[in-house]
């Protein structure tokens, strides 16, 4: 039986990225004859109800082929959709066509849509990759991430570009300018680390990030030996620096891509652990806000599949 392709759309990832993604893939779909459906997103948050209920109605059919055309919330939403489904292992392909896309970077996907069409067309493969799973016991509110879920610094900067038109203007740059007002404007705050049976207080975090693998903010690699295949999750704290010596820092992250070894960095590696902040700090969960909490969250490490 010949293939099906079921396109996800986010027409607003990476400004007109998404949009020129997805002219492309039906372009190549119709050059080939190949059979398409496409769903697109109507408002944010739409494709995770819609992938819970294609993957319920495809009941992991072998010849259906789900891509998701967006970027790294595109991709967020379908994996939380699909894990919601009756059939969580549906295997979904993915084009990245955002602005950071952070996910793309880890796993360095590099092909253009011909090829990715190509190679499911005619051998797909199923991999499985890390996510991370999290449940906030103050809200009782749960999901699923493929890259981080962070509190403090890196949410400011979340915040800030989204609310923002920036992401539009300035695509990716938007979220480095948006860093300078983030070391400018983020304060300090409590956080609480319980992992491997010992409790880690610190009064003066800056952030506090659960990563499944080294990048975040576009391209920022706040932890280069994080891997989403080595099934542990990894929560980093950096506590407030001088303004001077956290520029330094963040510089020389950049620059070296290399871990920072620095008193004020702390890394905890995992399968599952808790993360405590006492005040109510910003959140973002794979580049999108999670708005202003307490947080008292749970993670453990999850795996879903990915065709390539
Ligand atoms: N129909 C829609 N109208 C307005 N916004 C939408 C619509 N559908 C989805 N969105 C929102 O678009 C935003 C951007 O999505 P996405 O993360 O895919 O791209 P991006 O932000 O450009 O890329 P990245 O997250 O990789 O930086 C998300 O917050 C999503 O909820």
């Amino acid at each position: 039986m010949s293939k099906k392709f079921y396109l996800l759309v986010n027409l607003k990832s990476g400004a007109d990225r998404g949009t020129f993604s997805y002219r492309n893939t039906t372009q190549i779909l119709e050059n080939n004859n190949l059979a398409y459906e496409t769903i697109f997103s109507k408002y944010p948050g739409y494709l995770t109800q819609a992938a819970q209920q294609l993957a319920n109605d495809l009941k992991l059919n072998p010849n259906a082929i789900i891509i998701v055309i967006g970027g790294d919330g595109s991709l967020n939403q379908v994996l939380n959709g699909i894990k919601r489904s009756a059939y969580p292992q549906t295997p979904i392909a993915y084009l990245p066509s955002g602005t950071g896309d952070d996910f793309a970077r880890a796993l360095n996907l590099q092909y253009t849509p011909q090829e990715l069409i190509a190679k499911l067309n005619n051998h797909p493969e199923v991999k499985e990759f890390d996510c991370g799973y999290y449940f906030n016991v103050n809200t009782n509110q749960e999901g699923y991430f493929v890259n981080n879920l962070g509190i403090g610094f890196d949410a400011y900067v979340v915040a800030e570009t989204n609310n923002s038109n920036m992401k539009k203007r300035w695509g990716h740059f938007s979220y480095g300018i948006n860093v300078f007002k983030a070391i400018l404007n983020q304060p300090a705050f409590s956080v609480t680390v319980k992992v491997n049976d010992k409790i880690h207080s610190f009064n003066n975090a800056y952030l506090v990030t659960t990563t499944n693998h080294p990048y975040f903010g576009g391209g920022v690699p706040i932890l280069p030996k994080a891997k989403p295949t080595n099934h542990l999750l990894d929560t980093i704290v950096v506590e407030k620096p001088s303004f001077f010596k956290f520029v330094y820092l963040f510089s020389k992250m950049i620059i070296t891509k290399k871990q920072i070894k620095d008193p004020h960095f702390h890394y905890y590696g995992a399968k599952e652990m808790e993360v405590i902040t006492k005040d109510l700090e910003y959140g973002q969960l794979d580049g999108e806000e999670l708005g202003s909490k307490n947080f008292d969250l749970l993670f453990h490490v999850d795996k879903f599949n990915l065709l390539l």
